[in-house]
C-alpha cells in the first residue's frame, strides 16, 4: 500500500486513497489484502478467438507448477471464466473486501458473473460503469498472496481494455488470435494500443490453428496457415503457442471442467507458460518516463 498524503479525497482517513489525483499516477496501487507479484493480461482484437480459454489454460498450467494464481475476469459483459471452471458460489465479503472464489486447483477467480442471479443474465452497462467494475476487481478484492494474476480482457480496444492498461500494473500482455485475416487485422490494432500504453507484449498465441484428422492424423488448417507467425515476425514478437481446435477442450469447457484438461495437451502452451513464469519487467522503448515503467 503506497503512503499518500492526501488532502483532497475522501479516503484520506482510511489510508486507502487510490485516485490518480492523489497518487499522481493512473496506476492503482495494490490494496493491503493483496500481494501480487506479476500481472499478465490476455487480450485479443476480436471476440471468440479463445482468449478466455487461453487465460484459463495458462492459469491451470501455472497452478499445476505449484504457483499461486488468480484470474481477474475483465470481460464484464461476456464473462466466461466461471463457466469454464464450473464455479457457482457467490463471492463472500470479509473486512470490507470481496473474496475471490476458488477453483478445485485453488485458482482464485473474480468475475461479474459470480454476482449475477442467473449466469445468462445480461450486463447492460455503459462504458464508464464497466470500467469502474474492473477497477473494483483490483481495489476491493482481497487477492491474498499471488505469484500471478491473469487478466482476461474483453475483446477489442474499447473503454475496458484501456482502463485495464492504464489502471492495473501490468507486467506484460499476451495477444491471442485465430489465423483468419480479419482476426489478424485487429491484432495489429491491439499491438499498437498496447505499445501506446507502454505495456510490454510478451508474444502472440495462435488458437484454433489446425484440426488433426482422427483417422489419418493429418493436420488440416481450415483458416489457412502461417498468418499469425508472419504477423509475429513482422512485429518483432515471439509466437508463444500454436493451439489446435481440440474437441476435448471444447467439451471440458462446456462442462465446466477445464481443469481436467490433460497434461499432455497443455504442453502446447509450454513456451507461453515459461515466458510468464520468468517474470517480465522489461522497459518498453520510448516509455522510460511512463507510469508503467
Ligand atoms: N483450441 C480450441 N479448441 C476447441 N474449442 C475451443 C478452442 N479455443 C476456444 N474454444 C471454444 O471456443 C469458444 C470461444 O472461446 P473463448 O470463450 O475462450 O473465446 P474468447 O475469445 O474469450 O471469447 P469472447 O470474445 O466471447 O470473450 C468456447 O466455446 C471455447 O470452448
Amino acid at each position: 500500500m503506497s503512503e499518500t498524503k492526501c488532502t483532497t479525497c475522501n479516503d484520506k482517513d482510511t489510508g486507502r486513497c487510490n485516485t490518480e489525483q492523489c497518487t499522481g499516477s493512473p496506476v492503482l496501487p495494490q490494496n493491503d489484502a493483496s500481494d501480487i507479484k506479476q500481472v499478465v493480461a490476455v487480450m485479443s482484437g476480436k471476440g471468440g478467438v479463445g482468449k478466455s480459454s487461453v487465460s484459463a489454460l495458462l492459469a491451470i498450467a501455472l497452478a499445476r507448477r505449484g504457483y499461486k494464481v488468480g484470474i481477474l475476469d475483465a470481460d464484464i459483459t461476456g464473462p466466461s471464466i466461471p463457466k469454464l471452471f464450473g464455479l457457482v458460489d457467490r463471492p463472500e465479503q470479509f473486512n470490507n473486501y470481496i473474496l475471490p472464489v476458488k477453483t478445485s486447483l485453488g485458482i482464485q477467480v473474480m468475475s461479474l458473473n459470480l454476482f449475477l442471479p442467473q449466469e445468462d443474465d445480461p450486463v447492460i452497462w455503459r462504458g464508464p460503469i464497466l470500467s469502474s467494475a474492473v477497477k473494483q476487481f483490483w481495489t476491493d478484492v482481497a487477492w491474498g498472496k499471488l505469484d500471478y494474476l491473469i487478466v482476461d480482457m474483453p475483446p477489442g480496444t474499447g473503454d475496458v481494455p484501456l482502463t485495464v492498461m492504464q489502471s492495473l500494473p501490468l507486467n506484460g500482455l499476451v495477444v491471442v488470435s485465430s489465423p483468419q485475416d480479419l482476426a489478424m487485422m485487429v491484432v495489429g490494432k491491439t499491438i499498437k494500443m498496447a505499445r501506446q500504453a507502454c505495456i510490454p507484449i510478451l508474444g502472440l498465441v495462435e488458437n484454433m490453428s489446425y484440426i488433426t484428422c482422427p483417422h489419418c492424423g493429418e493436420k488440416i488448417q481450415p483458416f489457412g496457415h502461417g498468418s499469425v507467425k508472419e504477423a509475429a515476425s513482422k512485429k518483432g514478437l515471439p509466437l508463444l503457442a500454436v493451439l489446435p481446435v481440440d474437441p476435448e477442450l471444447a467439451k471440458l469447457a462446456d462442462a465446466g471442467r477445464i481443469e481436467d484438461y490433460e497434461e499432455t495437451s497443455l504442453r502446447n502452451i509450454e513456451p507461453l507458460v515459461e515466458v510468464v513464469e520468468k517474470g517480465y519487467n522489461r522497459k518498453v522503448e520510448g516509455c522510460e518516463n511512463c507510469h508503467h515503467q
